[in-house]
């Protein structure tokens, strides 16, 4: 660290942010090494056309998954981790994980080593974006999804091996009745599912929070808690709890529905259930503005509702511990890995998502032109191929053409 590169700090509860930030990245694995460098460039420019040489990013690398893999032989150095904790807040591109064995998510440890409770994934629509829906501007929400706890806590009993059959036993003894119920006890993998009310209070919390900060008017607990009473249909629950606790709302129509006020602004708490709710964001979008829910239906919901307004190529996320400060920001997609090195991909996810740390740094301006250089690049039709394949007298760019297409256009 060189003398003017300083470290982000948090002070009762409030960001200090240096001039010469150092902010840690992670390339990320498959098409982290075409939209990473992309995204850069744009931030560079955004950085620099806003203060002129007077604040700028000072980017420090940190490796997760293969890359590291490859230097280390380690997936997820304790390095890496250090780094986030010490400088706070930081940006990562997709991390590859396999499906059925071999490592457990990297993105999932990372929020969870570093408990980063909020993943917040804002979906809006952006003027000229090709979209399956034929009014995709009333599409305009924030998903707040629990990070740290649900089906994603990793606790899983593999079919046919001595733990599952040792789980299973457990089960039989302690929970005849409960176990009664599994079909086919010898032949079924295990999985647990663990929501609590401190879990689901902060995230709750973090919704309503939100709400009142931006003056929108509702918070809406999205949950299946008919099938998962003490889970899913705690959290609705304890969503509702906090409502009430933490903000003083009351009865809305007779409730369960609250309603809180807060200098005059008003935010009703509502709650439906995730089936549902995946019919009513194609029916009836504007019906809805913050959600808060779990994190399995958080991720179902998120590529959902980022297909409505142009795809996940533009769907931009963030990993927040509203108390201790710390954040990564990262893309809602993966790492497509049938494109990767190809130069291809949109890096419009990551690079709103760069925007968003922007704003959490206070750097407005800087999200500003970001968001007006990729409003103007998609008003241009110069697009890359997911929206060049949806759109009409489109001209094609690569990815990294994209990157300097908005810096052109800020
Ligand atoms: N936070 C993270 O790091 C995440 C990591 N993953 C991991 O990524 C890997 C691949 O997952 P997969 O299910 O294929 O999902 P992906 O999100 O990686 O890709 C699915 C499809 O989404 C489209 N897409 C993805 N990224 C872009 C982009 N930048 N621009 C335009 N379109 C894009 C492509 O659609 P099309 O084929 O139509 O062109 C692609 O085939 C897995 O290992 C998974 O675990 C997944 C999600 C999040
Ligand atoms: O960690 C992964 O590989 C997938 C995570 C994911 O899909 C998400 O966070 O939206
Ligand atoms: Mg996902």
């Amino acid at each position: 660290m060189t003398m003017s590169e300083q470290k982000i700090t948090i002070s009762n509860g409030q960001l200090n942010v240096p001039d010469h930030p150092v902010v840690p990245f992670i390339e990320g694995d498959g098409t982290g090494v075409d939209i990473w460098p992309a995204a850069k460039t744009v931030f560079d420019a955004a950085v620099e056309k806003a203060y002129n040489g007077a604040k700028k990013i000072a980017w420090k690398e940190v490796y997760a998954g293969e890359k590291a893999f490859n230097k280390t032989g380690d997936w997820l150095p304790q390095e890496t981790l250090d780094a986030f904790n010490e400088y706070l807040v930081g940006i990562k591109g997709p991390l590859t994980t396999p499906v059925g064995g071999g490592i457990r998510s990297l993105n999932v440890a990372l929020r969870q080593k570093l408990d980063l409770y909020a993943c917040v994934r804002p979906v809006r629509w952006f003027q000229g974006t090709p979209s399956p829906v034929t009014e995709p501007g009333k599409t305009d929400m924030v998903i707040f999804r629990e990070n740290t706890e649900d089906i994603y806590a990793g606790i899983e009993f593999q079919e046919g091996t001595d733990d599952a059959k040792q789980f299973a036993s457990l089960l039989q003894s302690n929970f005849p009745d409960r176990f009664s119920k599994v079909r086919f006890p010898q032949t079924a993998g295990y999985g647990i599912k663990p929501v609590s009310e401190e879990g689901t209070g902060r995230i709750v919390k973090s919704a309503i929070d939100y709400a009142f900060q931006q003056k929108r008017d509702s918070v809406t607990l999205v949950h299946k808690g008919n099938i998962m009473k003490f889970t899913e249909g705690a959290f609705r629950d304890w969503g509702y709890e906090v409502a009430q606790k933490q903000f003083g709302a009351t009865d809305y129509e007779g409730g369960p529905w609250q309603i809180a006020e807060k200098d005059g602004h008003k935010v009703i708490i509502k709650d439906v259930i995730a089936d549902a709710f995946l019919q009513q964001i194609l029916l009836r979008p504007a019906e809805y503005s913050v959600i808060a829910t779990l994190n399995l239906n958080g991720d179902y919901v998120s590529d959902a509702l980022a297909a409505i307004v142009g795809g996940i190529g533009i769907a931009p996320g963030a990993n927040i511990n509203y108390v201790t400060g710390n954040a990564i920001f990262e893309a809602t997609h993966g790492t497509a890995p049938k494109y990767a090195g190809q130069d291809k991909v949109n890096p419009g996810s990551v690079i709103l998502s760069g925007a968003m740390m922007f704003e959490y740094f206070g750097w407005q301006e800087v999200a500003d032109l970001i968001y007006k250089g990729l409003e103007s690049a998609i008003a241009s039709k110069k697009v890359t191929y997911d929206f060049h394949r949806l759109m009409e007298g489109a001209t094609l760019l690569k990815c990294s053409e994209f990157g300097d297409e908005i810096v052109r256009n800020m």
